[in-house]
């Protein structure tokens, strides 16, 4: 649990419940919700720092390749290399920042809900953290569900650090098409600074396109 006695100043603190106000109101109306300059470009930018160094220091491994059904076309499914950050290893004081603010927005939130609950699920623990790098050159993730199949995870957090990333030459844009909608999707760039929530079920099939530049994100899931 995140440490509440860490000092906030009056307007951290209203701008904690600002944003948790935003999560609660999105989630409940879209299921999906995107906040901005969620740690402030200088911590982004510390973040960002840490994950670069890990990458060079070749600690990503390949994420699974799932090919296709189809056993003539062996095409990779997706090529992102991931990390799993557990949050006690030496050094990577920022990422800890980074998902203690996480875990704070969605524990108040959790509170603030005036039931208690966020959507219908009492949030209570989360997964470690899973650092993902899509390579370039094409690498993507086809369009999925999370959570398909009630494994406990209910909301995917993810945080972007793609400083000046331009869908248009870049890609790399993540589309959830959620299932309330017919004829609409959710277009999402994953620009640096920004932190995405939405529900990890069969409400949010989304997929990561076609990325042409080395791409990160940090992603949290929190479970029932
Ligand atoms: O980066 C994004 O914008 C969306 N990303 C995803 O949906 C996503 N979802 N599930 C995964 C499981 C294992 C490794 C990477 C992933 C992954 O990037
Ligand atoms: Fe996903």
């Amino acid at each position: 649990t995140p440490d509440y006695n860490l000092m906030r100043s009056p307007e951290e603190q209203l701008a904690l419940e600002e944003m948790c106000c935003h999560l609660i109101r999105d989630l409940d109306e879209y299921g999906v919700c995107v906040l901005d300059n969620f740690m402030g470009e200088l911590k982004g930018m510390k973040v960002l720092g840490e994950v670069k160094t890990m990458y060079s220091a070749g600690l990503f491994k390949d994420g699974q390749v799932v090919t296709t059904k189809n056993k003539f076309d062996h095409r990779h499914i997706r090529s992102d290399r991931i990390m799993w950050i557990d949050g006690k290893e030496q050094g990577l004081i920022n990422i800890k920042s980074l998902i203690n603010q996480v875990d704070t927005v969605i524990t108040l939130a959790n509170r603030m809900r005036n039931n208690g609950k966020l959507g219908q699920y009492n949030i209570r623990e989360r997964t470690k953290a899973m650092v993902a790098c899509y390579e370039g050159k094409g690498s993507h993730y086809v369009k999925h569900i999370d959570n398909p199949n009630k494994d406990g995870r209910c909301i995917t957090c993810i945080y972007y650090l793609n400083v000046n990333w331009d869908v248009h030459e870049d890609g790399g844009l993540l589309r959830i098409f959620p299932d309330g909608w017919v004829d609409r999707v959710a277009d999402i760039e994953p620009i640096f600074d920004r932190i995405t929530f939405f529900w990890s079920d069969r409400r949010n099939p989304h997929e990561v396109q076609p990325s042409h530049r080395r791409r990160y994100a940090v992603t949290l899931w929190y479970f029932d």
